[in-house]
């Protein structure tokens, strides 16, 4: 089975990639987005650790955590994002590897794994090649307004959160260029993939 780590700053259409391959390939995909949601969740394995360091105020009336909240402060405070980071992004990592390992006895041929956080988790350990999600960063913006109402002030914050473009690629064993239509990125995509023997 191969395992490719998709990465890329928020809003570089990683999802729209792991969405493309996932409906036409053979091939298990994983979020750490939504992996990091389930485990923060009531009943998650880290819903106590991350209740415990933000207090009661940072849930809804039916005790689930309130993600605009806890948004405006991991964004903003780079001390509580650490200690959200050492809380989360283990459990997350157990997750991911969990799922490789029932994948691989099931004789899956492609496994993929999406965060935005691939490179500083050291995810190159269990991947055999990473790719990185490009796009401009205007075009970016403008996507995450439009089709995420994001605030301008919000996407300063998270983008400061993470690694530079010059980071991200000097990392990574394959860009793809999102910055124009779909078409475009399904054609880098699929050429890319059509390189594998094993699928
Ligand atoms: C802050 C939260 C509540 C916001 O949730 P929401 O659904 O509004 O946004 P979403 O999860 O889609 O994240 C928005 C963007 O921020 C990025 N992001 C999320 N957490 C982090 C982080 N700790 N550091 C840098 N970027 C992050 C995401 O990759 C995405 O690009 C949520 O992202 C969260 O709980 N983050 C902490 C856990 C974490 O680190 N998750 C990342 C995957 S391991
Ligand atoms: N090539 C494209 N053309 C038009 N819209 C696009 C394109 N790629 C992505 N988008 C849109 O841009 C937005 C961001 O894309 P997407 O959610 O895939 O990014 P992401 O990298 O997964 O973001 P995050 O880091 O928040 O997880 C989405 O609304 C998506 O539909």
């Amino acid at each position: 089975m191969k395992v490719i780590g998709i990465t890329g700053g928020v809003g570089s259409g990683k999802s729209e990639v792991l969405n493309y391959i996932g409906r036409h390939y053979e091939a298990a995909v994983v979020q750490a987005d939504e992996a990091a949601h389930l485990l923060m969740q009531p009943g998650g394995a880290c819903y106590p650790a991350v209740m415990k360091l933000l207090g009661p105020g940072f849930t809804d009336q039916s005790g689930d955590l309130d993600r605009e909240r806890i948004a405006s402060v991991i964004f903003h405070d780079d001390v509580i994002r650490t200690q959200i980071n050492q809380i989360v992004h283990p459990a997350v990592k157990q997750y991911v590897l969990e799922s490789i390992e029932r994948e691989r006895q099931a004789g899956t041929p492609l496994f993929l794994i999406e965060a935005a956080l691939l490179i500083e988790d050291h995810y190159d350990e269990i991947c055999d090649e990473l790719w990185y999600i490009y796009a401009d960063e205007p075009v970016r913006r403008k996507r995450l307004v439009q089709d995420r109402l994001y605030a301008s002030q919000k996407i300063d914050e998270i983008m400061k959160s993470q690694l530079s473009e010059v980071e991200f690629s000097s990392h990574c064993d394959f860009e793809i260029n999102n910055s124009g239509d779909l078409a475009d990125t399904i054609k880098q995509i699929d050429s890319r993939l059509h390189t594998y023997e094993t699928l």
